[in-house]
């Protein structure tokens, strides 16, 4: 398989070439030359199979030419072994519609463990019999910070630099990063939101001289390989759940858009899925770039769901690439438009494109509230806030009653324990693994939000190749 950027101008790669860069060099990123399609006998095949099965059957043909199936699944048994529940994303009815699936099993108890557990693994694989040192560089609105450090910390060639906005995650998923104290684990609060921290990341990795100078890498849903591993679950719910004989819908709580864009990709692979529903809170660039075309960008509003307070998502990029007509330099355009202005209207063909299997809403903090407590009372589910934003949307998604609509639930409920306890009176213990996260030691640097500030303390500790 050869990956090409979303901006028509950097290196094609393979997938492991794709892996550990991360970022494309025009500033684009990787997607695949073209979908690998799957038949209808293929995807019947996979109602049986276990998870790491299905898992080397969906990525095969994604890492083809970098490892062989042996390999893929070795790596997969060891990534999905460390996961709770024998089922690793087990889905769970709450009424005659509506499923979750719970894809929050994982060390982190977040659906990010899902593709950062593989990652780890994959960057053990290539970096091994090399003498190369990455630096990986990642931005977290909370959930993807623990899981990264969680898959590489103490790993031979490996530093990673993470950088949270202070005060804007919850002090459990603050603590799951902060409290990590490998030598290679380096922890940056910056005094902004997640977007000037993803901003950061783009301009360390757009940098010509700080790149130049080490190998980096990317956690972020901007590595093709996070987004690999997410298309799986897909799969893996809907061949329960009767695909490809039954059509299935989903409801994604989506912030950066990776998670649902790997809904996309399924679809695009030959799964028969009726809806993509991307569910945003207030923050809700996405909802009214999908339902007017106008994708402009506001100031981020805090709400109960930090790990969704995003308004640049990086991976639209990818949709407006795929379903806009592929064209690498019409896109690269468009970009730096909206780098410029923070606002750009989609092209016809963007909207239409989208507009056959994507439906949006934006959920305020009253209608997630509600959803929690509807999941608690219909079907003693506890769930987390991020996860009722898309159950919310769910229950209000016009479509054909009998189609089963499966929402992602992307977070264990105890990250969240204050919004459960407000809205439910529950509030949720955090699993014995994790019992004494508030008696752990943290560490962690305060730094400035700027361009120097930031790669300077990066520049500091890095590793160079
Ligand atoms: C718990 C949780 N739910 C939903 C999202 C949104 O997912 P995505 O950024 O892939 O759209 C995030 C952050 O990524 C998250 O941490
Ligand atoms: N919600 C995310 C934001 C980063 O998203 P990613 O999927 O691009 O890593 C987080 O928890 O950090």
């Amino acid at each position: 398989m050869r990956y090409i950027s979303t901006r028509g101008n950097a290196a094609v790669l393979d997938f492991e070439g794709a892996t550990l860069a991360g970022l494309a060099g025009d500033g684009g990123l990787y997607v695949p030359e073209a979908w690998p399609s799957f038949t209808r006998d293929a995807i019947a095949e996979l109602a049986g199979l276990s998870y790491v099965e299905t898992a080397v059957r969906v990525m095969a043909p994604f890492v083809a030419g970098s490892l062989s199936e042996d390999e893929l699944r070795d790596l997969c048994s060891a990534a999905y072994g460390r996961f709770a529940h024998d089922a690793v994303t087990p889905l769970v009815q709450i009424d005659q519609r509506h499923w979750l699936l719970e894809l929050f099993h994982g060390p982190t108890l977040a659906f990010k463990d899902v593709a950062l557990q593989l990652l780890g693994q994959l960057f053990e694989r290539f970096l091994s019999g090399t003498d190369r040192h990455l630096t990986i560089i990642g931005a977290t609105s909370g959930d993807t910070g623990s899981a990264a450090i969680d898959a590489v910390a103490g790993r031979k060639g490996i530093d990673i630099f993470m950088l949270h906005p202070a005060g804007r995650v919850s002090d459990v998923q603050r603590r799951q990063m902060t409290t990590v104290l490998a030598p290679n684990v380096h922890n940056i609060a910056i005094d902004g939101d997640f977007d000037t921290a993803q901003a950061l990341v783009k301009a360390m990795f757009n940098d010509r001289d700080f790149a130049g100078r080490f190998t980096l890498s990317a956690v972020n849903s901007i590595n093709w390989a996070r987004l690999m591993a997410q298309v799986v679950y897909y799969f893996y719910a809907a061949a329960r759940l009767g695909a490809p004989e039954r059509t299935v819908a989903f409801s994604v709580p989506t912030g950066n858009f990776g998670d649902v864009f790997a809904g996309h990709v399924a679809a695009r692979m030959g799964l028969p899925i009726a809806r993509l529903l991307v569910a945003t809170n207030v923050n809700d660039i996405l909802h009214r770039a999908l339902s007017s075309g106008d994708y402009s960008s506001a100031s981020v509003t805090p709400t109960a769901t930090p790990s969704m307070d995003i308004q640049v998502s990086s991976n639209f990029e990818r949709l407006l690439f795929d379903v806009g007509g592929r064209d690498g330099a019409a896109l690269a355009g468009q970009m730096a438009g909206f780098e410029a202005s923070k606002a750009m209207r989609l092209t016809n063909a963007q909207t239409q494109g989208a507009a056959g299997l994507f439906a949006s809403a934006s959920v305020d903090g009253e209608a997630m509230a509600q959803a929690m407590r509807w999941a608690s009372e219909r079907a003693g589910q506890v769930i987390d806030p991020h996860t009722a934003i898309a159950l919310s949307a769910a229950r209000e998604l016009e479509l054909d009653p009998t189609i089963p609509v499966v929402t992602l639930a992307t977070a264990h409920p105890a990250k969240f324990p204050d919004a459960v306890e407000r809205a439910t009176g529950v509030r949720p213990a955090l699993p014995a693994r994790i019992g004494d996260l508030f008696e752990r030691e943290e560490r962690f640097d305060s730094v400035a939000a700027t361009f120097e500030a930031v790669s300077g303390y990066v520049a500091e500790r890095a590793v160079a190749p």
